[in-house]
């Protein structure tokens, strides 16, 4: 069944990127689907399906574990019945997207994340200098009674030396614009997961 997203929530969503960069969602999705998605993505990592990630983009990536230590696999549609009712969520925000802020946003990219204990991810800005496409990150935490002592938050450097820090508690969305907010991962006391993915405008390489 797919998920009707509560219109509001999505026109919240839009607003809060057009006055200020950045929205969070406590309850973005049914717990029964969360539950779901954090089952499939501790399954995929008992097979080990999950791959150190990379820093950089094509040719020039590397795994460099003392910038992100986290393990990753990218979705692709038709894989389950939870990650296809996630993606079908994501394309109506990238439908409002577009409605609300004349993105031009035409697909969406994503991966589940997990981070074991002690990893965490350095600041950074999720646009890469030499692909400008990313233009908006959501993620999408999966961590049912995550506890401040878990450590494993996300930082958000915001304007004027305001930071924020978001417990990664199962439901809670965050979504920003890729290139305007650096933000970071702090170290990770239990596993962390997450989905995380990335809403692109069409790229300006010759056909
Ligand atoms: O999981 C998070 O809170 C952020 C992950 C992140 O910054 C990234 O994968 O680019
Ligand atoms: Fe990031």
């Amino acid at each position: 069944m797919p998920i009707c997203l509560e219109y509001p929530m999505l026109s919240t969503i839009v607003d809060d990127l057009a006055n200020r960069g950045w929205s969070r969602q406590p309850f973005f999705l049914p717990e029964a689907l969360i539950s779901a998605l954090a089952a499939e993505c501790r399954h995929r990592a008992a097979e080990g399906e999950l791959s150190p990630a990379g820093v950089g983009r094509g040719t020039g990536q590397e795994v460099r574990e003392a910038i992100r230590g986290d393990r990753i696999q990218w979705l692709e549609p038709g894989e389950s019945e939870a990650c296809d009712r996630y993606l079908t969520a994501m394309d109506s925000l990238r439908q409002a997207l577009n409605q609300g802020l004349y993105l031009g946003l035409e697909d969406f990219e994503c991966h589940f994340a997990l981070y074991p204990p002690g990893a965490f991810y350095r600041r950074h800005v999720d646009r890469f200098r030499d692909d400008d496409r990313r233009a908006v990150s959501a993620i999408l935490y999966l961590n049912e009674n995550w506890q401040p002592q878990d450590g494993g938050q996300l930082r958000m450097f915001l304007a004027e030396d305001a930071q924020l820090d978001v417990q990664p508690e199962a439901g809670s969305l965050v979504v920003f614009l890729s290139g305007d907010i650096p933000h970071e991962v702090l170290p990770a006391r239990r596993d962390r997961l997450s989905l995380t993915g990335w809403f692109r405008r069409r790229g300006n390489e010759p056909f």
